[in-house]
């Protein structure tokens, strides 16, 4: 897996390293990095003076599906747009595959465009339309590949940006409440559509999430940021599919509501 490496010993702007020179941080980070999908170490991001992200680390397994809690502002979306290259004013070191895509909640960027234009929207080379359809077909929007992007529901628009994401085929996709503006049953349907694309598609996946409920039952690790850090982390045991009324996951969804703080306004799944 190519990998980019961020590092930086001073919080000046600095380029990633180019794609030929990634090598040097996997030989700084000797075997572990073949083994990481994200490797972080000692990341700070700080905004006017303030460390937002304070120190972090962070390791995601190839293939591992990881939810990301946290109170709001803790630093959530600013440790996700560090992971996809989008902001690269930092210090430590931070590897990610180079195969990598982000979603955000719903969004049409050229809302006058048929669908399938859309997911081919910044791919390299001149993509055939087929290869839009084809994953247009495994988010199940097919029938919507000629239809102008303005003329998406909700749902739908969700399910093209994860087709955005997935044309990229990526080695590590990046979610940042991805299912946020859905209604209780789309946000189901998504929720479920995602578990099977990562189960198909077997990259590793983070996410940012509000709802806890959708984080026990999608990640195989869920964490917990507080001030810039990741303050606590978990496994979640039962096989899937996993069922919501399953102790074990209500079990865990408590604690995770304890860690979070009764003050915190979380979404639970319908
Ligand atoms: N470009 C920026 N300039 C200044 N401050 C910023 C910038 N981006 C983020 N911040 C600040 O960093 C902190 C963390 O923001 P971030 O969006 O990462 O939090 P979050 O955990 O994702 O929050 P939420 O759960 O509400 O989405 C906030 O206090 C925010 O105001």
């Amino acid at each position: 897996m190519a990998t980019d490496v961020h590092r930086t010993q001073s919080s000046q702007k600095t380029p990633a390293a180019a794609p030929d020179k990634a090598p040097t941080g996997l030989r700084q980070h000797g075997p572990a990095a073949s083994v990481s999908a994200v490797r972080v170490e000692g990341l700070t991001r700080a905004f006017d003076g303030h460390a937002v992200i304070d120190n972090l680390r962070l390791d995601v397994r190839p293939g591992e599906f990881v939810a990301l809690l946290g109170r709001r502002g803790c630093g959530k979306s600013t440790l996700l747009r560090i992971l996809a290259g989008l902001d690269r004013d930092i210090t430590g070191t931070v590897l990610v595959p180079r195969r990598k895509a982000f979603a955000f909640q719903a969004t049409r960027p050229t809302p006058w465009q048929k669908v399938w234009r859309n997911v081919l929207l910044g791919l390299p080379g001149k993509p055939e339309r087929a290869v839009a359809e084809r994953v247009l077909a495994e988010v199940g929007l097919t029938h919507r590949a000629r239809s102008r992007s303005r003329a998406l529901s909700e749902g739908e628009a969700q399910r093209a940006s994860l087709a955005r994401a997935l044309v990229r085929d990526p080695d590590l996709l990046l979610l940042d409440e991805p299912f946020g503006t859905l209604d209780a049953p789309t946000r189901a349907e998504a929720r479920r559509l995602l578990g099977e694309l990562w189960q198909r598609r077997g990259c590793a996946v983070v996410l940012v999430t509000h709802d806890v409920a959708e984080a026990v039952l999608l990640a195989d690790r869920v964490l917990v940021m507080e001030e810039g850090a990741i303050a606590y982390e978990t496994t979640v045991e039962p096989d899937r599919p996993r069922d919501i009324t399953d102790p074990r996951l209500t079990e865990l969804r408590a604690e995770l509501l304890a860690r979070l703080g009764s003050g915190m306004a979380t979404a639970e799944a319908a």
